[in-house]
């Protein structure tokens, strides 16, 4: 059993979350055990039948009808003699008049929401917000932010409301910014970061922080959090942030210090797993719906126009799928879930000709990542990667531009007006909308509140729009995908009529019907 377990387990004080049943299941880590607050004890998990509890392997399904707490980290887990303190929200003129100003400890947010009469209980989440104790004393925290990874909307409003946020609702106001990502905490100097200072950073794009890849060095980076005094760490990025949290929560722990390290998680390719939708992510649809307008635009504007529209999403195309359906310009979208072929029955070719002859022109939004394997074709085998070692793409949009104007030429003796759109950097860029604003502030608060309030090692975001406090390990285990086999895919497909580019072998075996998906698109994937 890994040491953690063991050290918890005899802690003079029990992690503080007393649930009424007195049994919590603990986790990540010891999903098979529950934590008897009564006798102190880790026991084996069973069910009401009182049989013990299949975990699955990815901690994701517990086979009961009991109810399951996913729990974070706290820090009187390895310091359980950390004094607390009450909350200082108890004398704001502001909260004051809220009815239940603090979360209790028995608020849980459940993972599932659709059930049925007999379904087990499921797993939750501690609900965010404010507690009753802290265990920081306001003007003994000092706290820092860091930005890592990609640009997305939203990132100077999260920064400025943890600022705020500290410093109206806790008093705090030694707060750094760390520049440059993981790398700034080791190589670069601080920012001090004030309300004052952070006041209109909102209504900028980008980090004022900077961000970058690669660069993590968990030791070199909690020397750093060590030697600066700081005991309050925030970190904005995403999935693989969020493993660089992980990996600092865990060394901070077995130094035995007093920090709290909260991730708040951010991609503007909604690509996080568990939290309903990543923040920038509305904005980057509302934007990119003027990259479809203008494509569609231009090709209505002239003989057999074809507009190609590149969105990001390196691994998951819901940016191109919701711009899609928000927008229905679009004739076709295309993702990294769903291959497609360009030849052939059912192929794009057959269905760029139909829209042709029917409309005189058509829209296609590509997501980044779509198609890949295609554009590799031929190219000679290098697996380009950047700092950070996630895959380099190849540019989809113009390979697909040259594609379908070669074949109308060659085969169809048809000259194609084609315009290329790649607004990727421009929609990424810009400041986030209103309501990304809002949901930036409630992450914000919500991890001041937790870090406060003790809680380490955790992500915030909301799930089933309560938010959260959620173990690191549940965000970074699995990548949030287009499900071909969900309503929205559907959704999109019918409001297209593209063709689905399925055939049974490819569909996830479990929930659709082959024959049914066979019957609409019975065509063989042809090479390209
Ligand atoms: N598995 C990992 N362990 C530790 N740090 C990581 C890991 N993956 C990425 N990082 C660090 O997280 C930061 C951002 O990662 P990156 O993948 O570029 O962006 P994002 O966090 O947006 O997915 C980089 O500094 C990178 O070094
Ligand atoms: O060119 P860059 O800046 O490395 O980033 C490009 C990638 O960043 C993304 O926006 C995602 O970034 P993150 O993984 O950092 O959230 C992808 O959509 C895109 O492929
Ligand atoms: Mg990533």
């Amino acid at each position: 059993m890994d040491l953690s377990i063991s050290s918890r387990s005899l802690s003079p004080s029990p992690p503080p979350f007393p649930f009424n049943s007195n049994r919590m299941i603990l986790s990540p880590a010891f999903q098979k055990f529950s934590f008897d607050f009564r006798n102190f004890q880790i026991k084996p998990l069973v069910s009401r039948q009182n049989q013990p509890i299949r975990v699955h392997a990815s901690n994701q399904t517990v086979n009961s009808d009991g109810f399951v707490l996913e729990d974070v980290p706290h820090l009187t887990n390895f310091l359980p003699d950390l004094p607390s303190y009450p909350n200082p929200l108890q004398k704001s003129q502001a909260y004051a008049i809220v009815k239940q100003t603090f979360v209790t400890p028995e608020d849980a947010v459940a993972q599932k929401i659709v059930v049925q009469r007999d379904s087990p209980k499921g797993e939750h989440f501690r609900r965010a917000g404010p507690r009753e104790k802290v265990y920081f004393k306001s003007d003994e925290v000092r706290a820092c932010v860091v930005t890592c990874g990609g640009l997305c909307p939203g990132i100077n409003t999260v920064i400025r409301e943890i600022v705020c946020g500290l410093n109206n609702m806790y008093g705090v106001d030694d707060i750094l910014g760390i520049e440059g990502g993981y790398r700034g905490f080791y190589s670069k100097n601080t920012l001090t970061l004030t309300p004052k200072f952070v006041n209109d950073i909102h209504k900028r794009g980008g980090t004022i922080l900077r961000s970058s890849r690669g660069g993590h060095d968990t030791n070199k980076i909690v020397d750093n959090i060590q030697d600066r005094g700081i005991n309050q760490v925030y970190i904005i990025g995403g999935d693989g942030t969020q493993k660089g949290a992980a990996l600092i929560y865990k060394e901070v722990e077995r130094r035995g210090l007093q920090v709290a390290v909260a991730g708040i998680p951010k991609t503007i390719d909604n690509d996080i797993a568990v939290i309903d939708k990543s923040f920038g992510f509305d904005t980057a649809v509302e934007e990119a719906q003027r990259a479809i307008n203008a494509a569609h635009v231009e090709v209505e504007s002239v003989e057999n126009g074809v507009g190609i529209v590149k969105l990001m999403g390196r691994y998951s195309g819901f940016i191109a799928m919701y711009a899609t359906l928000a927008s229905r310009d679009v004739d076709c979208c295309l993702i990294p879930e769903s291959p497609f072929y360009l030849e052939g029955r059912g192929g794009l070719f057959e269905f760029i000709e139909k829209r042709l002859k029917e409309n005189g022109h058509m829209v296609i939004v590509v997501a980044e990542g779509a198609g890949q394997e295609y554009v590799a074709q031929g190219m000679p085998t290098v697996d380009e990667k950047d700092a950070s070692g996630n895959r380099l793409l190849h540019d989809i949009g113009l390979w697909l531009t040259q594609k379908i104007k070669d074949h109308f030429t060659k085969v169809h003796k048809m000259m194609i007006n084609m315009k290329y759109i790649d607004p990727t950097y421009m929609i990424r860029a810009i400041p986030s909308n209103a309501s990304d604003n809002i949901y930036c502030t409630l992450l914000a608060h919500s991890a001041v509140h937790g870090a406060m309030a003790g809680y380490t090692g955790f992500t915030v975001g909301p799930v089933n729009s309560r938010h959260a406090y959620i173990p690191i390990a549940r965000v970074t285990e699995a990548q949030n995908t287009v499900r071909l086999t969900d309503r929205m895919w559907a959704r999109l497909l019918a409001s297209t009529n593209q063709p689905s580019f399925l055939n049974c072998s490819e569909v996830l075996q479990e929930t659709v019907d082959c024959e049914t998906i066979e019957g609409i698109n019975s065509k063989k994937i042809s090479s390209i």
